[in-house]
């Protein structure tokens, strides 16, 4: 729906064909927000790069677009947040493949400076085999990636800078691995209708995730508990709308939904 949206509005990444997850955003972001003009300019903002990675440069322009861009759209946020975000912060945005975490993810990053890592990138090349032929990873093949994802929290919870990850980290345990000894992390759940998300998958162009492991993924999913920090949003509408859905649950977004 986000591609026929953005093909009515003559969007190069439509034009092109192209769905990968910096299209959508880029592209959906940008749609979006020039209908409304914006109330601020020159602000610092990091460009996320085809693997993610951050890298530095102004867009004065995409940061104060998306802030002047008032949405209209339900509200379907799980609102538990209560206190200030911690700071640094840090938010692992997880979810079955598919989901759109890093779509997400890249947004929160461009949005508001904070570095991202593509929890993708630390898997072994064995355990990215196994996926690309199809075979679910077990404990002891994610065990080692949880620790390398953790490692990377640490060095940014040392050096005090916020920042955002990706990581299905989708049992309890894997959770509270990521946690343990890291006070700022938080968890943003993103969720969608499995025949979304296997639409999705069976549309995204070179990734090596099977869609045919969704069922196991979805099996092996264990919400967020109530005692853990974090929130869960919808990846329903377009990439601008999750993404402000996101910043609102996260507490990271103050002013109204009008
Ligand atoms: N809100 C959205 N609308 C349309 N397509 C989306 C949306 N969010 C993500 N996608 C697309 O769905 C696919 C999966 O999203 P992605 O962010 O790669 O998920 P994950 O990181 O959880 O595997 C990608 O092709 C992405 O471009
Ligand atoms: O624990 C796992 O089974 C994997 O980490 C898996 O959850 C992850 O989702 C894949 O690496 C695909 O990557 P995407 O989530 O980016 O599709």
């Amino acid at each position: 729906m986000a591609l026929r949206r953005l093909e009515r509005e003559g969007s190069g990444a439509a034009r092109r064909g192209v769905d990968a997850a910096d299209d959508v955003l880029d592209a959906g972001l940008l749609v979006e927000c020039l209908r409304k003009p914006a109330r601020t300019s020159n602000q610092k903002v990091l460009k996320t790069s085809g693997r993610g990675q951050a890298q530095g440069g102004t867009l004065p322009r995409t940061r104060a677009l998306f802030n002047g861009y008032v949405f209209h759209m339900p509200d379907r946020v799980d609102e538990t947040l209560s206190t200030p975000p911690p700071s640094p912060d840090v938010v692992i945005v997880m979810g079955v493949s598919g989901s759109g975490k890093s779509t997400v993810a890249k947004g929160i990053s461009a949005l508001l400076g904070w570095e991202f890592a593509e929890g993708d990138a630390f898997h072994s090349e064995a355990n990215v085999a196994k996926m690309r032929r199809g075979q679910a990873l077990t404990d002891e093949d994610r065990w080692p990636w949880l620790e390398s994802i953790g490692d990377w929290i640490s060095t940014k919870e040392q050096a005090g800078e916020s920042a955002v990850v990706t990581c299905s980290a989708l049992r309890r345990v894997y959770r509270d691995l990521l946690r343990r000894g890291r006070p700022h992390v938080r968890f943003l759940h993103v969720e969608a209708p499995s025949e979304v998300i296997q639409d999705r998958m069976e549309h995204r162009p070179g990734h090596y995730m099977p869609p045919s492991l969704l069922p196991s993924q979805l099996a092996t999913l264990e919400p967020l508990e109530p005692d853990e920090p974090g929130v869960s949003v919808t990846n329903e509408g377009t990439a601008a709308e999750v993404l402000d859905r996101s910043l609102h649950a996260l507490g990271l977004r103050k002013d109204p939904i009008a």
